[in-house]
């Protein structure tokens, strides 16, 4: 029997098999063991077909997001209208074979926008291009879920199953649970919550499926069995995703309400450009990129030219973008965060100050609760104007 038909054995059998606490065991041992057909499946194939069709495409910019969808729901109209790049698009499927890079420019930041191909059912087991895709959509940031508003939710459905299937996490976190192989001491199992979905039992029997016996497991939140199985697993991905709704400009009003309350979902029409404004707005907040301005001291700093990094970003990473030597002889640096338009100052505490060195501060948005001393700091060689606000 191949791998497939393997897997859809188990896919029926999971799927005529009622769940209860009877069943409960068996149910966890067929999903351990349809996550491992399903790895096997994933593993690089031999044939060459992925070479050289465009696919890629080297990361640039300050984020990447993927579009991902069906044939024609407008990904390539969508990249023509919001990047400088012209992506053919076509009232026929699959007009876009290979992977086309545009950049939108937002905040300062240069997000890179990747068109692709479209996908369909089956694309993870290698319908179509669905693989070459779906390796591409792996690398993003964020993923945009582009969908035809006209054509229902069973879209929707089936690619998060294909995303799903090969460990990509849409709009998920990752699974608060301590995992760790041992060599010996056989399974010692905790839980710092209660556990309504796992038991120490059920926890044994994945784990012997994984051919393990010597492992410590320390439940953080209250998991599902599947949780747990990405967790051992170990190559998910957890990704931002946003469901675009398309073609808004075919549907009733009523249905555009509907589609818009949806969670993670806006709703736009490249055709007669409604919402994209909205659609960058959210985008922006899914790439969770925060702004940082350096300045020098007694002057002011240059708005208009941003680092962009993650949110969470430490000190050390704003050193390696100004320069790469810049971290290894780094002292201190002052930082500003403006809260709601406030400005505040605070002294670095780590290793001693040197009044010479630059600083910097950073835009609204700050993920530290207070003043974010840890955040974002850092000398840094620009000019800009004086302001009297600023020391
Ligand atoms: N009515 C309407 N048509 C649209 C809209 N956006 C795109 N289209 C049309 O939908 C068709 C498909 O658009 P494409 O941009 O080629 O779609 P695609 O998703 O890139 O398609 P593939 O590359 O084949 O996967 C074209 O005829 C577009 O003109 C829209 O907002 N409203
Ligand atoms: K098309
Ligand atoms: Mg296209």
């Amino acid at each position: 029997m191949g791998i497939l038909e393997k897997i859809s054995e188990i896919e029926k059998e999971i799927a005529r098999t009622q769940k209860n606490k009877a069943t409960e065991y068996h149910l966890g041992l067929l999903k351990a063991k349809l996550a491992k057909y399903r790895a096997q499946l994933l593993e690089p194939s031999k044939s060459a077909s992925s070479k050289g069709e465009g696919f890629d495409v080297m990361k640039s910019g300050d984020a990447r997001v993927a579009l991902i969808g069906f044939p024609s729901v407008g990904k390539s109209t969508f990249l023509s209208l919001m990047t400088s790049t012209a992506s053919e698009a076509a009232s026929y499927e699959f007009t876009t074979l290979t992977c086309i890079p545009g950049v939108i420019e937002y905040k300062g930041a240069n997000i890179q926008l990747l068109d692709l191909p479209g996908i369909i059912e089956g694309a993870a087991q290698g319908k179509g291009r669905g693989r070459q895709v779906i390796a591409v959509a792996r690398t993003a940031d964020v993923v945009i879920m582009m969908l035809d508003a006209t054509k229902g939710e069973v879209q929707r459905s089936l690619l998060e199953k294909e995303l799903e299937s090969v460990g990509i996490r849409l709009n998920k976190h990752k699974p608060n649970i301590y995992f760790k192989p041992k060599k010996g001491g056989g399974i010692s199992f905790n839980s710092t919550v209660m556990l309504t979905q796992c038991s120490e039992k059920l926890v044994q029997l994945i784990l012997h499926e994984y051919k393990i016996f010597n492992a410590e497991v320390l439940f953080r939140e209250d998991c599902s069995p599947d949780e747990f199985i990405d967790v051992i697993v170990g190559n998910r991905v957890y990704m931002p995703c946003l469901y675009v709704y398309n073609k808004i400009d075919q549907i009733s009003m009523e249905e555009v309400d509907r589609l818009a309350r949806k969670p993670n979902s806006v709703v736009i029409s490249c055709g007669m450009k409604l919402n994209l404004d909205y659609l960058l707005e959210m985008l922006w907040e899914y790439l969770a990129l925060t702004c940082i301005y350096t300045k020098k001291r007694g002057q002011r700093p240059d708005f208009t030219d941003a680092i962009i990094l993650r949110k969470g970003a430490s000190v050390e990473h704003v050193c390696h973008r100004i320069h790469r030597s810049l971290a290894s002889q780094f002292k201190y640096a002052l930082v500003w965060v403006s809260l709601g338009g406030g400005v505040g100052v605070r002294p670095n505490i780590a290793s001693g100050l040197s009044a010479e060195q630059d600083i910097l501060c950073s835009s609204v948005q700050c993920p530290c609760p207070a003043w974010g001393l840890e955040y974002l700091v850092c000398p840094t060689p620009r000019g800009m104007h004086a302001h009297p606000g600023w020391t």
